[in-house]
């Protein structure tokens, strides 16, 4: 080190203003351009599932099912303890991807076929994660983007059973933007008519399932629907947003840094796409008597949550069928999350074993 440099004070404020200037940045994550289809990445990062990121996911999201919090509860749905959540399970396999598929920046547009060939999952198992990238896409609307498509699947670092696995979508910032049509046709497009909603929507007089067997029982043949708000609501705060997805290694700056995110087109940061379905569904399940979760599909986030933000949830029962035991039968839901301003945010397809009256 020469003399000259020991008597630089880099923390001067101008001085230090100007060293920033010239100093490259060691960057995080990975450009559209570095995804290849069949490419398999193995993530570094991995995660002991505790009791603790179990309960602080499942207590702020609303998810406070007795059989993952109580024994006694647990072991009289088959569990032999209170399990790790579905919901905490997801977003934990998709936490750990973030530094290497979507830390880059970009939005989480969509997941599906979400199934966990492995639960029940307990506390103390330790979680390895690897995804696959099933395709990559020209945005034909954004030019800057590119839209990845990843098999990602969660598995247990002792046994390498699978646990948790889906398909999921993201749009991925390019690091050179690329011509594109521009996404629309020259032609005026028409509005479509709206469509005209059922002039009855039916509510199930209970969370069995009997109740909704008989709900659209009562539906069927009549111009109605089963579907029907949940009263529970969920405010957005510096927990949700920030503190669940770093619970979960999730690096994607739009939760954790404010600095970055007032620039971007939410100017603010956001509420991790997983957190918003998990609340949804927590206000779903209160209203109902969950056996089992059984997979999701067709997920969707529309637009985005940010602090401050309240987070409802609007279901609609598609069907009802005789699952193969005797405690419970399938249902298959379509639960919208929605926002103060009924503005859906989140929408996707459920199919779960909800208890039947007589077990
Ligand atoms: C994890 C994680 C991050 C997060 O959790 S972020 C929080 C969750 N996600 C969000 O908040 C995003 C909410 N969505 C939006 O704000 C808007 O949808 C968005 C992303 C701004 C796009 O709005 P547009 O009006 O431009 O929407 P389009 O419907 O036209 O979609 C743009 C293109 O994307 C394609 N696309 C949309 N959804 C899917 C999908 N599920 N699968 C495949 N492709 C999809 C759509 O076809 C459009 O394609 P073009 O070729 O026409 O551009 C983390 O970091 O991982």
């Amino acid at each position: 080190m020469t003399d000259e440099m020991t008597e630089i004070d880099w923390t001067d404020a101008e001085t230090f203003s100007r060293a920033l200037e010239r100093a490259d940045t060691r960057e995080k994550g990975n450009f559209f351009e570095a995804f290849g289809e069949g490419d398999l990445i193995e993530h570094d990062p991995g995660l002991t599932l505790t009791q603790w990121g179990n309960e602080a996911w499942m207590s702020q999201t609303l998810n406070h099912d007795p059989a993952y919090w109580r024994t006694d509860a647990a072991r009289d749905r088959g569990f032999d303890e209170p399990p790790i959540h579905p919901d905490y399970l997801t977003a934990a396999t998709l936490g750990i991807t973030v530094e290497d598929l979507s830390e880059k920046g970009g939005y989480f547009l969509g997941r599906t076929d979400v199934r966990f060939p492995g639960t029940p999952v307990y506390t103390g198992t330790e979680l390895r994660v690897e995804s696959e990238v099933v395709s990559t896409a020209t945005s034909s609307s954004r030019p800057e983007y590119g839209i990845v498509t990843w098999r990602t699947r969660g598995r247990d670092a002792e046994t390498d059973e699978v646990l948790c696995s889906y398909e999921r979508t993201n749009m991925i910032p390019r690091r050179e933007p690329v011509a594109t049509d521009g996404g629309g046709s020259a032609a005026t497009a028409e509005e479509p008519d709206e469509p005209a909603l059922p002039s009855e929507f039916v509510t199930p007089d209970g969370g069995a399932f009997e109740d909704f067997r008989e709900a659209l029982e009562r539906a069927d043949d009549r111009d109605a629907a089963v579907a029907y708000r949940h009263e529970r609501g969920r405010t957005q705060d510096d927990t949700t947003v920030a503190g669940l997805p770093l619970a979960t290694l999730n690096t994607a700056k739009q939760h954790h840094n404010a600095d970055v995110m007032a620039d971007s087109p939410s100017g603010d940061i956001v509420t991790y796409g997983d957190v918003t379905r998990s609340t949804a569904l927590g206000h779903a399940r209160s209203d109902e008597d969950t056996y089992r979760e059984v997979g999701f599909d067709d997920e969707t986030f529309h637009t985005f949550v940010t602090p401050g933000d309240t987070v409802y949830a609007f279901t609609r029962v598609l069907e009802a069928e005789d699952a193969d035991r005797d405690e419970a039968g399938t249902v298959r839901f379509e639960h919208i999350a929605f926002n103060q301003n009924d503005e859906p945010v989140y929408s996707g397809t459920r199919t779960a074993e909800i208890r039947k009256r007589s077990s």
